[in-house]
């Protein structure tokens, strides 16, 4: 039994037409990423049935949405979807309580009524449910609309950019909920964002748009890393790390985190030693040495191959693929650096880290 989730169409639109055969998991998160106005809303609206695309065929799982060579079309309140908009779109006469039963399925069940106490819990609203809507924080008032589209059990969980509205300190207290319902259900969902931060918090799959076609899709790691890709990342470009808190240094106030090729030091925001972490390291960040770095204040370095070579999105710049041990990591420095340092396809290097975000 298949549980992917398909979804070819084609749509015409104002400018393009987004055509678009998508074969995604089904289960985990699916970022659609890409610029403003390239089809990512439009993917998720025929998806959900509210705008109806040609040739189209969408499958969640076993359960066809949409084929039109089969002549098969559900509307949309008949398909198990969850949808949850930039805006969150409560309603403001109901308490909380309120609009959790409102969008749950019409004959109570056992089976509904833990899987909306799983959904209450799951985004720590219990404390909320009395509340009136206008008594919600922005970021609360998400989270009951997610708690919400989790109500009725879907099969797919719809998010159009559920964080854009909010500033940027209620963005980073709602990230943690949402990584927490990744981690702990199967659920599949489709993620629109232009954020790249919410891309390497959450994705494991990426898809990326471009005036309605598909640029590059596939596991988050290897879309980050393939170099005809990160153009579209622009400043934002970089590389996943995963790695392993060795060792915690109270003197200086930094943990140690090995990973395959090497070890980084960072701050210490209290992860402990022995977890599994996932480190975001930015090509900007990155510079690179022919020779062991000494008296530098950069003090994270590590040997490195270097893989590829691709030219940037400006032509004074270069983008690098660099190998440390099973590590890939990405370098941006200018083609002069290049030409200096006589780098070139298979160069021994030394890589210098000047900054790190821990994800998680
Ligand atoms: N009903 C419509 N008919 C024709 N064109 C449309 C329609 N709705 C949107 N468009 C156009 O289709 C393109 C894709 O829009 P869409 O909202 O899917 O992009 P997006 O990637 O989600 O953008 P954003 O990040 O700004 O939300 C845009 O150029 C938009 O102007």
């Amino acid at each position: 039994m298949t549980r992917d989730l398909q979804v070819r169409l084609q749509l015409p639109r104002a400018d393009f037409t987004l055509d678009v055969d998508l074969r995604l998991p089904g289960s985990g998160i699916t970022v659609l990423f890409g610029p403003s106005g390239s089809g990512k809303t439009s993917i998720l609206r025929c998806v959900a049935g509210l705008e109806k695309a040609r040739g189209a065929r969408i499958k969640v799982g076993e359960e066809t949405w949409q084929d039109d060579a089969a002549r098969v079309y559900v509307p949309t309140h008949r398909r198990a979807l969850g949808y949850v908009f930039q805006e969150a779109s409560l309603f403001a006469h109901l308490d909380v309580r309120g609009n959790l039963d409102f969008g749950r399925k019409r004959i109570p069940s056992p089976e509904a009524a833990r899987t909306l106490a799983d959904a209450i819990e799951l985004l720590g609203i219990g404390h909320l449910l009395g509340r009136q809507v206008a008594q919600l924080s922005g970021g609360e008032r998400q989270r009951v609309a997610i708690a919400r589209a989790l109500a009725t059990m879907p099969r797919l969980l719809l998010l159009d950019e559920p964080l854009a509205a909010l500033d940027a300190a209620r963005r980073q207290e709602i990230l943690p909920w949402l990584e927490k319902m990744h981690l702990e259900l199967e659920l599949p969902m489709l993620y629109v964002t232009h954020s790249a931060d919410e891309l390497a918090r959450l994705a494991d799959h990426v898809v990326m748009l471009e005036q309605g076609s598909v640029r590059a899709a596939g596991p988050v790691d290897d879309v980050l890393l393939a170099l005809d890709g990160p153009g579209a990342m622009g400043e934002d470009a970089g590389a996943l790390v995963h790695g392993v808190v060795a060792e915690r240094s109270a003197q200086w106030q930094l943990i140690r985190v090995d990973f395959d090729g090497g070890s980084l030091w960072l701050r210490d925001s209290g992860v402990d030693v022995g977890s599994q972490v996932r480190l975001r390291i930015l090509a900007r960040d990155v510079s690179l040495t022919t020779r062991e770095p000494v008296d530098t204040s950069i003090q994270n370095h590590f040997p490195c191959v270097v893989e590829s070579i691709a030219v940037d999105s400006h032509p004074s710049q270069v983008l690098l693929r660099l190998r440390c041990g099973e590590t890939v990591l990405l370098a941006r420095i200018t083609r002069r650096a290049l030409f200096d340092l006589k780098l070139e396809q298979g160069s021994r290097a030394w890589a210098q880290v000047k900054s790190v975000a821990l994800l998680s």
